[in-house]
């Protein structure tokens, strides 16, 4: 699955770019006043390979969540099991993520990957093509979803050994890549990030340093906010982890393997899936970028479907973002995952594509021209 879906990713539609860049240049507004969002607008095109593209509708957030060995580090001061509380929590509309969704209208599906903790699961849950925005869940229409997809309960410590095998890790991504297909095929119109898993922003340090090359001191954050003397500690195990590995960036899933997270592999197959689909995926925080490396790894061609909703405080964040090209929506000093600063951003990407849509030319309102 990984490999057709690989095959199936192709560059975006120049055509469909030139009428967006042509139509923006027709609207009834001053050339270039909407900045950012007119760019967006003319990638957006390329990807559905059609001018106007399909507005972004209806929204859905797929939140993978896993558990993490080298929390036995103490790279984070909360114990492993809120992983499954917060998984428990997303079920039942209780969490930041749940909120932002409602408001944006997007639906929630939250895809256990590899929690570490017994989870009151649903039975009729486990079939990860039971996904779909409009499949109903055990709270009814709109409620958020579980998809039981556990490749293993957590990952093994990075620090003593590769976290996972190639064949898990390539499970992972497997799943990330049918969650993204099921949800398409229900309708979604834009795919967005989560993530939930306690200690894994030391894996995304890791991902980061190891496809960009940069420092694990410039990567690392403090995460949920670790104290001083644990942030040190916490780039020693980052450093440690690539020394120990020394990971290909040329072998994505082989990175994935040896420094990477359950959660963090599904995020890259779900980013396949969206690209191979043509449909945009909007990032999150620190989690999702360095997913997102390893997605443009196995397929430079899958970054035109990316769009990145906002720059995590995590200083990782910001140097995946440059790798791969991307300007973030948002900057709000974020630091939460989830998904969170994914649904932030959405109205913003839905008005790109609106004014395509909607706003009038110069020409069909009787506007004059400079
Ligand atoms: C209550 C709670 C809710 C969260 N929601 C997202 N995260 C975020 O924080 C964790 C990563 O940070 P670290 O690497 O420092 O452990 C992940 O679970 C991430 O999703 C949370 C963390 C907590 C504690
Ligand atoms: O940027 C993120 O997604 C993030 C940052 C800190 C902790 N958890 C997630």
């Amino acid at each position: 699955m990984l490999e057709t879906t690989l095959a199936a990713i192709r560059p975006p539609d120049a055509e469909a770019m030139t009428a967006a860049r042509d139509l923006q240049g027709r609207l009834t507004k001053p050339a270039g006043s909407l900045g950012a969002l007119e760019e967006l607008s003319v990638r957006l095109a390329g990807l559905a390979g059609t001018c106007p593209p399909p507005l972004p509708e209806p929204a859905a957030v797929a939140v993978f969540a896993g558990d993490h060995g080298v929390h036995a580090q103490r790279v984070t001061p909360w114990p492993q099991e809120v992983t499954a509380q917060m998984v428990a929590n997303f079920l039942a509309g209780g969490a930041v993520v749940n909120a932002f969704a409602r408001q944006a209208g997007a639906s929630v599906t939250v895809v256990d990957v590899g929690v570490a903790t017994p989870l009151p699961t649903d039975p009729d849950a486990s079939d990860p093509d039971a996904a779909g925005p409009d499949a109903e869940g055990p709270g009814g229409p709109g409620a958020p979803r579980l998809i039981v997809a556990k490749v293993r309960p957590g990952t093994r410590d990075l620090t003593v050994t590769a976290a996972l095998t190639r064949d898990e890790a390539r499970a992972a991504v497997e799943t990330g890549i049918a969650v993204a297909g099921r949800l398409v095929d229900a309708g979604a119109g834009i795919l967005l990030t989560g993530d939930m898993g306690i200690g894994n922003t030391t894996p995304a340090a890791a991902l980061i340093a190891a496809f960009t090359g940069v420092d694990a001191a410039e990567v690392t954050g403090r995460g949920t906010g670790v104290d001083d003397e644990t942030y040190q500690h916490k780039i020693d195990v980052v450093r440690a982890a690539l020394r120990r590995h020394a990971p290909d960036p040329a072998d994505p899933l082989g990175v994935l393997a040896a420094v990477g997270g359950l959660e963090h592999a599904a995020l890259a197959g779900f980013v396949l899936g969206a690209a191979a689909r043509r449909v945009p995926v909007l990032l999150d925080g620190v989690i999702a970028v360095s997913a997102a490396l390893a997605a443009a790894a196995f397929a430079s061609d899958a970054v035109a479907a990316m769009v990145a909703g906002h720059r995590s405080a995590e200083p990782g964040a910001g140097v995946a973002l440059r790798h791969l090209g991307l300007d973030p929506l948002i900057d709000l000093g974020l630091r939460l995952g989830e998904g969170t600063g994914a649904l932030l951003a959405l109205p913003v990407v839905t008005g790109a594509v609106r004014v395509l849509h909607e706003v009038a030319t110069f020409d069909s309102a009787g506007v004059a021209e400079k």
